[in-house]
């Protein structure tokens, strides 16, 4: 790092090259500007030392702007250089003055200004410019090159920069010398005349410009005389500040002097003083010390007199007392008898007032133990009472103990849950980190399922869809199997022979099928006849139906046979199943037994009900009961009592093609098991109904009728079907003269009813929509819609195996026959569609 003079120096000679370079590029040159005065603070903050350095070198140097502005105005060289050493002269360049300047480059006067260094930058910007004008001259004149002494010569003042900077231009048309005159008018006359007028006009413009920049740089002399007698001032007050500072250094520096010598004075009076203390205190231990001594001398001294004279006086009252003792004896003993005599008195009295006292005190001491008897009793209840609250206390210090334990026990297990809480709260908030983390992708998977669900939905819909034309197509189908096994279809079922069988009941010659198989035929071996050659033959009697069930058959084979039937009901056609035979054929056994037709129809319709939900299907089932004795029709499922009184009424709904039975009972079956329930009562109120020679159940038609509503909420379809479950009065012809009374009527009406069922499906049989005596009888009345064409009707026929039974099972076979034979056309569909 260079002194600040130096740093200041190295800028003015930057400033001075750089404002050379804009000299030559214009001539003119802005003034420059005076830099504004440091301030106050900076100064004061100086040492004394930098501020005498920079005193001083203000007063050495001029200031910062003149510095530039004495080379710029001149552009001229500096006042001649002072001699120099051999050594630095051995240090400069050649190029430094050596060659004459006319031979030099440009470049080359720049190169060595550069190498020059600072001390005399002007020195080679005047030598530039110098050259520049020089060269020119040297085209004009062709003679020569100017003295070196004219190169070297620099003023000493800024007016010879100014001049010498007007010599300079002028140097380039006047020589300076006579020599250089003459050779001037020389070459003058080898110039022509229109050269010299440009050349004087040239060098008049030059001089104006000379003049003019003369002038501007006294103006700005004066400028800087200016700045520099302010900064003269500023200075000098800056001198004065520092005057009195330094002045106050001294006296501050005098008053620490002063103070420091106060400092040891004190210090040194103040060991002294300690010192002297200290002797002193000595001094007083030591005295303190040796009086203590002496008065421990004196005090023993003291100690001993005393004791020798009190055991003088002591020896002396000793004798004394001796002499006077029996003296003293004598009168002693004497005063001692009268005293005791006058003690004896007084101890007389004051025994005898003494007991008074001790029984008043007893007295007193009774009562108050007496009082203090009831104190300790009221204190002994206080402390029971006290001892109860205590025990109290302790119960409730034991419990509150417990209570504190079991509080204790809470808090840990809070706190072990609290831990529990807290561990589950952070795997639940590193689940859910994992699962915001996972969010993206489950939302992603969330959209994939979404798309796959709404694919799975239409899927599902096509399915549905194609389900209700599946089930149409299907229901449609059924229908047509069911209209090519025939409106009215006849099963054949033998029963078994009974365990409880007599042995005299021979079983008949049947030839019936085995359960495994799906037979059609039955051939019965007929009573044997004797010719009149009296040749006993017998014939057999063939029989087909549309399915004929052996002995061994069970219900459920034989409901799997017309469960599709009762899905027909379930489709909205009207069915009848009825059960033909003679008594003790198995009807009732068929058709109302737990397990018979009635409960497996009502359960299966009850199943595909609930199976149809699916498809859009709601079904309502109402079950009403009834009998038909004596062409009258009963409520089987009426208060029992009144079986026979409460009559009903049949009504035929023409346009619905359904019957209304009014008065009779209409269960509404909910449930698949309250079937049964509806049987158990129709089965009560059929035997409080019998006697004991009249089988009720025998003597009378029982109907069963379910009806079906179903709506479809999808296709706005509505069913309206109607099961007709028959079980048939004993079918045997008994010759109206076996019978008699009750009994007889009974009969009549029997075959009255079943001989009209033969004519109606006959008269259905026949067909051409001829008349159906359907009014003949009550049950052919009451099953109109069940038996017409429009209608599915099953028979069931049974026969009993027993050879006594033989002829009514012929004739119950004849009679299936022919209903099987009949064509009753076809059943209608009772279903429409909502608007
Ligand atoms: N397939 C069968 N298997 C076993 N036992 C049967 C069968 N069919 C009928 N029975 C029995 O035969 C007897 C008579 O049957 P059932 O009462 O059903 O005849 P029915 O024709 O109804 O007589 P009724 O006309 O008097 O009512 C009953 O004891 C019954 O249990």
């Amino acid at each position: 790092m260079g002194s600040p003079r130096k740093l200041e120096r190295r800028n003015v000679v930057d400033m001075e090259s750089n404002e050379n370079c804009a000299t030559k590029a214009s001539s003119l040159r802005q003034p420059s500007k005076i830099p504004p005065p440091t301030p106050a603070k900076g100064l004061f903050e100086m040492s004394a030392s930098d501020n005498n350095a920079r005193a001083a070198a203000a007063s050495m140097m001029p200031p910062p702007g003149l510095i530039p502005m004495k080379h710029k105005v001149s552009g001229l060289p500096e006042p001649a250089p002072k001699r120099k050493t051999l050594a630095e002269r051995a240090g400069e360049t050649r190029t430094n003055g050596a060659a004459p300047p006319s031979s030099r480059p440009v470049n080359g006067a720049v190169k060595a200004a550069a190498i020059a260094g600072p001390r005399n930058p002007s020195l080679s910007s005047s030598t530039s410019s110098r050259n520049i004008s020089s060269s020119s001259y040297a085209s004009s004149t062709s003679n020569g090159s100017r003295p070196p002494s004219s190169l070297n010569h620099r003023p000493q003042t800024a007016m010879g920069h100014a001049r010498s900077a007007s010599q300079s231009v002028v140097s380039n048309m006047r020589p300076a010398t006579a020599m250089e005159n003459h050779s001037a008018v020389n070459g003058s006359r080898a110039v022509p005349a229109f050269d010299v007028d440009d050349r004087f006009e040239k060098v008049e413009s030059q001089y104006a410009q000379l003049r003019g920049m003369i002038e501007r740089s006294n103006t700005e002399r004066n400028d800087m005389e200016e700045r520099l007698s302010l900064q003269k001032i500023r200075l000098n007050e800056l001198e004065v500040i520092r005057t009195q500072l330094s002045a106050s250094n001294n006296a501050l520096h005098s008053e620490l002097e002063d103070a420091k010598v106060k400092l040891s004075t004190t210090t040194m009076a103040l060991d002294d003083a300690r010192r002297k203390h200290t002797y002193e205190v000595d001094d007083l231990r030591r005295k303190h010390r040796h009086d203590h001594d002496d008065l421990k001398d004196a005090h023993r001294k003291e100690m001993e007199r005393l004791r020798r004279e009190t055991q003088e006086e002591a020896d002396t009252l000793r004798r004394q007392a001796e002499t006077g003792s029996s003296t003293l004896r004598q009168a002693h003993r004497e005063e001692l008898a009268e005293v005791e005599r006058r003690m004896k008195a007084a101890l007389d009295d004051e025994r005898s007032r003494r007991i008074q006292e001790v029984q008043e005190i007893s007295t007193k001491l009774e009562l108050h133990r007496q009082n203090t008897g009831l104190d300790i009793e009221q204190k002994d209840r206080e402390n029971d009472q006290l001892r109860k609250e205590l025990s109290q206390s302790h119960a409730d210090f034991d419990r509150q103990k417990e209570l504190n334990a079991s509080l204790k026990h809470s808090l840990s297990e809070a706190h072990a849950n609290n831990l529990s809480f807290e561990t589950s709260n952070k795997a639940m908030k590193a689940k859910i980190d994992f699962l915001e983390s996972d969010n993206q992708a489950q939302s992603q998977a969330f959209a994939d399922l979404h798309k796959r669900m709404q694919e799975a939905i239409e899927a599902a819909e096509v399915a549905h869809a194609k389900l209700r034309a599946e089930e149409t197509l299907r229901r449609k189908l059924h229908n047509q199997v069911q209209e090519l096994k025939g409106n009215i279809r006849v099963f054949c079922r033998v029963r078994p022979t009974l365990p409880s069988a007599a042995e005299e009941e021979l079983p008949a010659k049947i030839d019936f099928p085995d359960s495994s198989e799906d037979a059609k035929e039955v051939a019965v071996q007929g009573p044997e006849q004797k010719s009149a050659l009296g040749k006993i033959t017998t014939s057999t009697h063939n029989f087909s139906f549309d399915r004929v069930f052996g002995p061994s058959s069970q219900n459920s084979a034989v409901f799997s046979e017309i469960s599709q039937l009762v899905q027909s009901a379930l489709d909205g056609y009207n069915v009848c199943i009825f059960c033909y035979g003679q008594t003790g054929s198995g009807k009732t056994f068929t058709m109302t037994s737990p397990d018979g037709m009635i409960p497996r129809a009502v359960s299966q319709i009850y199943a595909s009900a609930t199976a149809l939900e699916e498809k859009g299907w709601r079904y309502s089932m109402a079950g009403s009961f009834v009998e038909v004795y004596n062409e009258d029709l009963n409520d089987l499922l009426g208060e029992p009592g009144e079986l026979d009184k409460k009559k009903i009424e049949i009504r035929h709904d023409t346009d619905k093609k359904r019957t209304e039975l009014k008065g009779a009972e209409s269960v509404v079956l909910d449930s698949a098991d309250r079937v049964h329930e509806l049987l158990a009562r129709a089965s009560k109120n059929r035997s409080v109904a019998a006697t004991k020679a009249n089988e009720r159940s025998s003597r009378s038609h029982s109907v069963f009728i379910l009806r079906l509503i179903g709506e479809n909420g999808i296709t706005g379809e509505t069913s309206t079907g109607t099961l007709n479950l028959v079980d048939l009065a004993g079918s045997e012809r008994l010759a109206h003269s076996q019978a008699t009374g009750e009994r007889l009527k009974e009969t009549q009406n029997i075959n009255k009813s079943l001989s009209c069922l033969g004519d109606v499906i006959g008269a259905l049989g026949q067909g051409g929509g001829g008349h159906v005596p359907y009014r003949n009888s009550k049950l052919t009345y009451l099953l109109q819609y069940s038996l017409s064409g429009q209608s599915k009707t099953l028979m069931f026929v049974m026969i009993s195996p027993l050879q006594a039974h033989l002829s009514e099972t012929l004739t119950s076979l004849k009679f299936a026959t022919k209903v099987h034979n009949t064509h009753i056309g076809t059943a209608k569909k009772q279903t429409r569609v909502k608007d």
